[in-house]
């Protein structure tokens, strides 16, 4: 038998989980809780925060290889003989500055105090002012890569992070040897190489294959410091997603419990990463990771550009493929805005009767209503629009309430209005000549709301494949360790291989109903133009709102 480990890090905690190599079987998992999990108000010596700061502290990566893996090989008597290789996966963009040694510049007693010193977490917003002078030089400079990220950079992604970081501690920014992604320091620790990934590089620090990284020319014009931002902080090989990073070194392999040498594959992310999971490598395949919010991940043949998608890398999820990303900001959080603000406290005495969870009730009243028998339409805008708009003003709205509206139907119109968004997306790339035939899901909702599922095949007219795993990053990652040992150390030859013996998606997949996708038609060309007429600046009135939101004083009676 020959096994090879998957680490998911996400945003609270990292997960481990042994595979079996021959078919993707998992036969255990460790989960470790970052200790010092999200730092959104205070540093471990009690330094207070600013607003909109989340970051992480790198001790806790390498706490969660040190404490899993020996615990999953005890737990499942596997031996570290049999472990043949090792991948991961990480929430993006996630990033830290380090010394030329790969030191964080958090570990040096002197920085400890500093914000600027620990990780960036992918939901640090205090960047906002920085990304959008950079969307406005990148706009003024008619800079090409705009238009291969929707027309915007987030404030979550790279040169908005390093630019923050430049301005408010400029002796950081000078010590510091390279910013690297966190999936890249990890793979860095474990093999004792600095690498980075195409798929961070691409999606997150606005790299292309042919053409690089942005100008010095536009760094200059962001800020004389950032001149070197390129050419010294993202020093590193750009390594395709698929190939090895390097071997596991002897002093890591003694502090987790594997056999020094054993293949590490390149640095991945969470979205990108579950692809070949549910077994796709080819172009059409869309898959959706649904949860507190959804990414869309697609492969196509050729680079196209697509109207609000959040960016298209060339062997940024498949090697020799370009992999595009959109995503949805909200959407399992919709569900859990209903329960904490909709629902009254006879469902919860309801639910606990029935001994099932708040969302199981909500789902199975909303499952016993028609489509279109609650005459509600809303926009999925909770927390903004993020494909095919890129708008992070815009905010919900729901149409057609009345005395007798009811939590159910205000659960299921939610459900309802992210399939919508999930056709808009679908549509946009469509009509972008970037095909669309098939249709995949993983994530809690995927796997938890089988209501949710059917409303999505209707909705799209397609039939809906779910992930038949659990733990889908894991297994993704666990794939490309087992691609990274090779054939000839007991893995597999390439990622298309390993995906047609190891991913999997579940037996019975959803199929649509030909009476409720009449119905969502009818209703998806009112979203539409509801869309259209709110998002697309023909009534700007939810910014208005939010205009006049910001400029309002409370009233304390
Ligand atoms: N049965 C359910 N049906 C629909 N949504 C649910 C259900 N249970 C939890 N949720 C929502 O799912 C989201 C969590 O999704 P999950 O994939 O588990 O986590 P994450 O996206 O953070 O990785 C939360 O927003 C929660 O409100
Ligand atoms: O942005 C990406 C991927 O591109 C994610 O890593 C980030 O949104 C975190 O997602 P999760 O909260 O882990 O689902």
């Amino acid at each position: 038998m020959t096994y090879t480990i998957g680490v998911d890090y996400g945003t609270l905690s990292g997960r481990a989980v042994l595979v079996d190599v021959t078919n993707g079987r998992e036969v255990g998992s460790e989960l470790l809780a970052y200790p010092h999990g999200v730092m959104d108000s205070t540093l471990p010596d009690g330094t207070a925060l600013g607003h909109d700061v989340a970051l992480q502290h790198p001790q806790d990566y390498l706490d969660v290889l040190s404490h899993t893996i020996p615990k999953l090989l005890q737990k499942t008597e596997v031996s570290a003989e049999d472990v043949i290789g090792l991948g991961i996966d990480f929430t993006a963009c996630t990033i830290l500055p380090v010394d030329d040694h790969g030191k964080p510049l958090c570990f040096y007693e002197e920085h400890a105090s500093r914000s600027h010193s620990y990780v960036k977490l992918w939901k640090h917003h205090a960047a906002q002012d920085k990304a959008n002078q950079l969307n406005d030089v990148a706009e003024q400079r008619g800079e090409v890569f705009l238009q291969r990220y929707g027309g915007k950079i987030s404030s979550e992604w790279f040169f908005p992070k390093i630019w923050e970081l430049a301005e408010e501690a400029p002796d950081l920014y000078d010590q510091m040897d390279v910013m690297v992604e966190a999936t890249d320091w990890v793979i860095w620790q474990l093999t004792g190489t600095l690498t980075r990934n195409a798929c961070t590089a691409g999606y997150k620090a606005i790299w292309h294959k042919q053409e690089g990284f942005p100008s010095e020319e536009f760094l200059k014009a962001l800020s004389p410091k950032l001149v070197n931002a390129v050419s010294e902080k993202l020093r590193g090989p750009i390594l395709p997603i698929g190939e090895k990073a390097g071997e596991l070194t002897p002093e890591m392999a003694e502090k987790i419990g594997l056999s020094p040498g054993i293949a590490i594959a390149v640095g991945n992310v969470d979205a990108h990463v579950s692809v070949p999971a549910v077994g796709i490598t080819e172009p059409g395949k869309m898959l959706a990771i649904i949860g507190t919010s959804t990414c869309h991940i697609l492969l196509g043949t050729e680079e196209q550009i697509v109207p609000g998608m959040c960016g298209v890398v060339e062997d940024g999820v498949l090697p020799g493929l370009y992999g595009y990303e959109a995503g949805q900001s909200c959407v399992g959080d919709h569900f859990n805005w209903v329960v904490e603000t909709c629902t009254p406290a006879s469902y919860f005495e309801e639910a606990a009767l029935e001994g099932i969870d708040i969302h199981e009730l909500l789902t199975k009243k909303a499952a016993a209503l028609a489509p279109g028998e609650s005459g509600l339409l809303a926009l999925d805008w909770w927390n903004g629009n993020r494909s095919t708009l890129v708008d992070v003003d815009l905010t919900g709205m729901i149409l057609g309430m009345t005395l007798q509206t009811k939590p159910e139907e205000i659960y299921r119109a939610l459900i309802e209005a992210t399939a919508f968004g999930t056709r808009t997306i679908i549509e946009a790339f469509r009509t972008s000549n970037v095909p669309v035939d098939e249709f995949y899901a993983a994530g809690g909702i995927a796997e938890k709301n089988a209501l949710a599922m059917q409303i999505y095949a209707d909705v799209l007219n397609m039939e809906i494949k779910i992930s038949a795993s659990s733990q889908t990053p894991a297994l993704g990652a666990a794939m490309f360790g087992a691609v990274a040992a090779g054939k000839d150390g007991g893995g597999y030859e390439n990622i298309h291989n390993a995906a047609a013996a190891m991913g999997k998606t579940k037996p019975d997949p959803y199929q649509p109903h030909a009476s409720a996708v009449d119905v969502y038609d009818a209703l998806y060309k009112e979203y539409s133009s509801l869309y259209d007429y709110f998002g697309r600046g023909e009534n700007d009135v939810m910014k208005r709102l939010k205009h006049l939101k910001s400029k309002s004083t409370p009233v304390h009676v």
